[in-house]
């Protein structure tokens, strides 16, 4: 484990579509603590970066680093290397309770070789029972304990949202990626999501996508601005929030006060 340097470190990422130049040469650095924002203007290329370091996209050039080596993501292989992500789209088994979605993202921990299910072995059966405390410890962080049995399509976006991060923290990720996690969620709902974020930055780095300026500016300890697929500004929200280059950017948009 190497904890001098950032925990991820992403170097010069190119991506194209077609002709179209998304990201030219950005460099992120997601220290091994706190909450980075990463925020623009729409189509400013924020999607394409947070999908690169999770390997939905290969960049055409560039470099990441996790943890001080080579990370070649593939999605499926995120959570066994300490990452762990939502997505804007859900992604929940709306027929499976609140408990079994949040389980679900711990499938990693609870394989069961077919023998041993067929033996019903006492080793698996601890080990599935303590995956199954971890996740209502998780529900209990999250405030959503109480719904720990309904099936997710019956409950409101608000606390499927919760699911969808529940499901992402029971893998206890170093790294763990929200792309846009305060969208759709009432003012209420969000100052309680930047509290319960706020609570984790301590043992786990996040990198978030956000247009919420005012989550983002409250909760983010760093931010980097793209603007065309180049990185404008990176620093403080305060710095940031002052910077020339990033008031021309969102020129028309009050930064900091409104939603983006
Ligand atoms: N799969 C794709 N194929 C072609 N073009 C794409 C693809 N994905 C994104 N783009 C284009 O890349 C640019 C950057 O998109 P991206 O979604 O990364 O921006 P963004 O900053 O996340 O925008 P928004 O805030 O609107 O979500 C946009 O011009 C978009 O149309």
């Amino acid at each position: 484990m190497d904890e001098s340097g950032p925990l991820l470190r992403a170097r010069e990422l190119c991506v194209a579509f077609g002709g179209l130049q998304v990201l030219n040469r950005v460099s992120v650095d997601v220290p091994q603590a706190g909450v980075l924002g990463v925020i623009g203007p729409n189509g400013a290329g924020k999607t394409t970066l947070f999908n690169t370091v999770c390997g939905f996209v290969r960049p055409e050039s560039g470099s990441i680093l996790f943890d001080g080596k080579p990370l070649r993501p593939r999605p499926h292989r995120l959570t066994r290397l300490g990452i762990a992500r939502t997505l804007q789209g859900l992604g929940l088994f709306p027929h499976l309770s609140v408990l079994e979605n949040v389980i679900a993202g711990a499938s990693h921990l609870v394989r069961t070789g077919a023998v041993a299910a067929m033996l019903a072995s006492p080793w698996a059966e601890r080990r599935e029972h303590r995956v199954r405390d971890r996740a209502m410890e998780v529900l209990e962080t999250l405030g959503i304990a109480a719904d720990a049995h309904r099936v997710c399509a019956s409950l409101p976006y608000g606390i499927r949202k919760r699911v969808a991060l529940g499901r992402a923290l029971i893998s206890e990720p170093r790294l763990l990626m929200l792309d846009e996690p305060a969208a759709g969620l009432s003012a209420t709902e969000t100052t309680e999501l930047a509290g319960i974020l706020r609570g984790l930055r301590e043992r786990t780095a996040v990198m978030l996508v956000e247009h919420h300026m005012e989550f983002v500016m409250n909760l983010c300890d760093e931010l980097v601005v793209l603007d065309f697929g180049e990185v404008i500004a990176h620093g403080t929200p305060g710095a940031t929030r002052a910077d020339p280059a990033v008031q021309r950017a969102y020129l028309g948009e009050t930064v900091g006060v409104a939603d983006a």
